[in-house]
């Protein structure tokens, strides 16, 4: 197995997720880099962040590692950091660590998940982090050199709907065979979901929408009296 960059988040902790989608009023960097503070204060150990501008503006607010990904493309296929280009603006923007598509599709630019992680090994350095969506691909994703799995993508890349909970039992499973870091993400909404992903053997988890997104906050009261 290839070796591990050593991952820059203390065992059994919460990464907290900072993204607004361009329909949001908190949508840019000044509003993301505010959660960002929030998060920080309140305990989070690092934060996720999308593209190279609010990247920069939250590692110029907090003191966090900063997971970063540059969204990019059509959310039907690899659209998650899908080349080493990518990759690298997050990179020089601040981001302590990049996470990428880790699925087995095939990546736009005709290259190997391999190949790009040890692109970003050998010119930057930091460690890789792949989002899988299944079993297999977090095998692989390993084999390739990923220095953290995340099951991130689960539930995103088949024909059905997205289920509403998390996959915890896919924590379970990659947690039991991998050698590295597995990280828990994916609608995680409650505390006690968070503890089961650790229990499960997650080194950490990253919840997004439930702690920063207060559109769908509301939408889940909301929700509740429909
Ligand atoms: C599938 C996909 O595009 N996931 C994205 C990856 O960065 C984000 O939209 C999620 O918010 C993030 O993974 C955190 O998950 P949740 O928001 O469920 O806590």
């Amino acid at each position: 197995m290839p070796p591990v960059l050593p991952p820059p988040l203390p065992p059994r902790s919460l990464v907290v997720s900072c993204q607004a989608a361009a329909t949001s009023p908190l949508h840019g960097p000044g509003p993301m880099a505010m959660m960002a503070r929030a998060a920080e204060q309140a305990g989070a150990v690092a934060i996720r962040a999308n593209g190279p501008a609010d990247v920069a503006a939250i590692a110029e607010a907090v003191r966090l590692p900063i997971i970063g990904i540059n969204k990019t493309g059509d959310r039907a296929g690899v659209f998650i950091t899908p080349t080493v280009a990518a990759a690298a603006e997050v990179i020089r923007a601040g981001a302590t660590l990049v996470a990428l598509d880790g699925t087995l599709r095939p990546r736009p630019d005709g290259t190997t998940l391999a190949e790009q992680i040890a692109a970003i090994h050998d010119e930057y350095g930091v460690p890789v982090m792949a989002d899988v969506d299944g079993y297999e691909a977090g095998l692989a994703a390993r084999e390739a050199g990923a220095d953290l799995v995340a099951t991130t993508l689960s539930g995103y890349t088949g024909p059905g709907p997205v289920p509403a909970g998390p996959d915890v039992e896919l924590v379970a499973a990659l947690a039991a065979a991998l050698d590295c870091p597995v990280v828990a993400e994916g609608r995680y909404s409650t505390p006690e979901q968070f503890r089961a992903a650790l229990d499960a053997g997650a080194h950490a988890a990253v919840v997004g929408t439930a702690i920063t997104n207060p559109g769908a906050i509301v939408q889940r009261f909301l929700g509740a009296v429909a």
